[in-house]
């Protein structure tokens, strides 16, 4: 078996059937990957999370876990399910590191005779080997987080679920969880991810989803959703204007070759143009359209390889980059 997860055409609907948060979505996560769910807030991402760890029955549709009917035997299916949804709760943090642990192994049915030795290895993977005697209330945010990681692994489970597990740390501990995330994908867990942050998609994913409105509109490796998006290259490039200046017109100049974003920091457009032309020398087309209409070209254009984030902007339509 080498689907450690398998959803079929899964729904869910709350408020009596008026808000569908989830429709017809299909996915499958094999022994070693890691697909990344991407989605702009309220697209259905943690709905689906909780569905898949059980937390949620679905409306409709079938979720298997190693091919365990997690509908209708969940109690079955939890023990090859590690969930992690993060923050700050979640432990006793009056208890030591390794009383939580014990605890959490008890609850996850691994048995005494191995306990120790398991919870030891699990926190040498998190490297938290030096914190067992500490309390849970001592430990800084990442260390809280790779502890939520190791507590999800116990017990050895073939799925990994993690909901946002680098949000709200610092870039150098999500550099750390993110090379914890590889770890457990080599050594054959099944991943499946949420993130608000493409880059982090686009660093660990092997395949990606794309979730609008509770439905999948894309889904395929990094490659596909490129192609899916249709978009060749992506130029930046900032302008000043002197005088009166409508930034629409600069969308009017390329309609048909690529779509325009743009936002103003002070007096300064910043442009995005995604490109959905083949090969053309695309910093000779902005220079000759500002050119042409009378205006200064930008002496800043940047042309580059399209972006996870630009072909996701593309898909859903909406012009806001995360800061960098
Ligand atoms: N318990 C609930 N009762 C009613 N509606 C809900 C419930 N949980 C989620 N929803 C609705 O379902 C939709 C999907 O929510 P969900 O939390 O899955 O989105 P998300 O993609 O995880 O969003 P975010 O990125 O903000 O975390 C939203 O419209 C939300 O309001």
């Amino acid at each position: 078996m080498t689907q450690v997860l398998q959803l079929n055409h899964v729904s869910r609907d709350f408020n009596k059937g008026r808000t569908h948060a989830v429709r017809d979505v299909s996915l499958t996560v094999r022994k070693g990957e890691i697909l990344g769910l991407v989605g702009v807030n309220g697209a259905g991402k943690t709905t689906i999370v909780k569905m898949c760890s059980t937390l949620l029955m679905p409306t409709s549709g079938d979720i298997k876990i190693n091919g365990i009917d997690a509908v209708r035997s969940p109690e079955k299916a939890r023990g090859d399910i590690g969930l992690v949804i993060g923050g700050d709760r979640g432990f006793y943090p009056r208890a030591t590191v390794l009383a939580n642990m014990r605890f959490f192994a008890d609850l996850a049915g691994v048995p005494y005779r191995h306990r120790n030795e398991q919870i030891s290895q699990l926190l040498k993977a998190v490297s938290l080997e030096a914190k067992g005697n500490s309390h849970v209330n001592e430990l800084s945010r990442g260390q809280k987080q790779r502890l939520h990681i190791a507590r999800a692994l116990l017990g050895n489970p073939s799925l990994l679920l993690l909901d946002e597990p680098t949000i709200g740390l610092d870039p150098d501990v999500a550099l750390q969880m993110r090379d914890l995330i590889r770890i457990m994908s080599s050594k054959g867990v099944g991943i499946l991810l949420t993130s608000h942050s493409m880059v982090e998609v686009e660093e660990l994913a092997n395949k990606v989803a794309v979730l609008d409105s509770g439905v999948i509109r894309v889904q395929g490796e990094l490659n596909d959703i490129y192609r899916y998006a249709h978009i060749s290259r992506t130029s930046t490039f900032s302008f000043t204007p002197s005088g009166l200046f409508r930034p629409e017109t600069v969308a009017e100049w390329f309609a048909g070759k690529g779509q325009v974003i743009y936002r103003a920091v002070g007096s300064t457009w910043f442009f995005t143009v995604l490109w959905n032309l083949s090969s053309l020398p695309f910093d000779h087309l902005i220079t000759t359209a500002f050119q042409s209409n009378g205006l200064t070209a930008p002496v800043d254009i940047y042309t580059r390889k399209v972006t996870l984030e630009d072909a996701f902007l593309s898909i859903s339509q909406k012009g806001v980059y995360e800061d960098a």
